[in-house]
């Protein structure tokens, strides 16, 4: 699978988003963070403003809901624009169900974990996914330190779906940065959310192609 890089605006300026927005051209998706104050204690932006992150983005934009009751939720970020959306194991009730909703509508589904959720439970449901968000921070805040113990997490999801033979990508977010690209490439992920150490670069554009080069070299499936 070819390495993707998403850098994540929760770094980004949002008084200059639009800048920051092409600033990013290079990489592969961009990751917006959706917080609610209730699933996480911190608040991001809504439907209006990812609505206009997809109007003017020049890349596909990756969802990241870290909200309550994304069952409700999801299908009005997905009518927004968005590529793909992204909810949690721990919000919502009924993953197939919403899955196959956002599918249906064109937009590809994502399912998240926490550090201290386990991955197998989705094993079951995998084809009802287009890629499995392993969080590498508690969900909250960007610039925290990276997890590496959940690294022994993301290979088993790698090794299941390599064995399966399915087209399911795995994200990691949370402390990736040209340091810790090769660990989690080298544990089978191949999409990596990045936030401030991509819009914390001196050279945003040389900073993607670094991670991504990092990665690509560790790769492991
Ligand atoms: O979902 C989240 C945080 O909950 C992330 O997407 C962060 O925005 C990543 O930021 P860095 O750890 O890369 O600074
Ligand atoms: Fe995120």
């Amino acid at each position: 699978m070819d390495i993707r890089i998403a850098p994540s605006i929760l770094s980004a300026d949002f008084c200059n988003l639009e800048r920051d927005l092409q600033a990013i051209a290079n990489a592969d998706l961009v990751h917006v963070d959706v917080m609610d104050h209730h699933f996480v204690p911190n608040l991001t932006l809504g439907e209006p403003i990812v609505k206009r992150i997809c109007e003017v983005s020049p890349l596909p934009v990756d969802v990241h809901l870290m909200i309550e009751d994304p069952d409700r939720w999801a299908p009005e970020f997905a009518r927004c624009g968005a590529d793909s959306v992204t909810f949690h194991m721990g919000a919502t009730h009924a993953p197939v169900r919403l899955a196959r909703q956002l599918r249906d509508m064109g937009v590809k589904a994502c399912f998240a974990v926490r550090p201290a959720e386990p991955v197998e439970p989705i094993f079951d449901i995998l084809d009802e996914f287009d890629m499995v968000l392993i969080m590498t921070v508690e969900p909250g805040f960007g610039g925290q330190k990276f997890l590496a113990n959940q690294m022994a997490k993301t290979r088993r999801l790698r090794d299941e779906i390599t064995r399966r033979g399915l087209d399911v990508h795995i994200q990691v977010d949370g402390g990736v940065s040209r340091s810790t690209a090769a660990i989690v490439a080298e544990a089978g992920a191949d999409t990596l959310v990045a936030g401030s150490a991509v819009y914390g670069a001196d050279d945003i554009a040389a900073e993607i192609d670094l991670i991504r080069n990092n990665a690509a070299a560790a790769y492991r499936n």
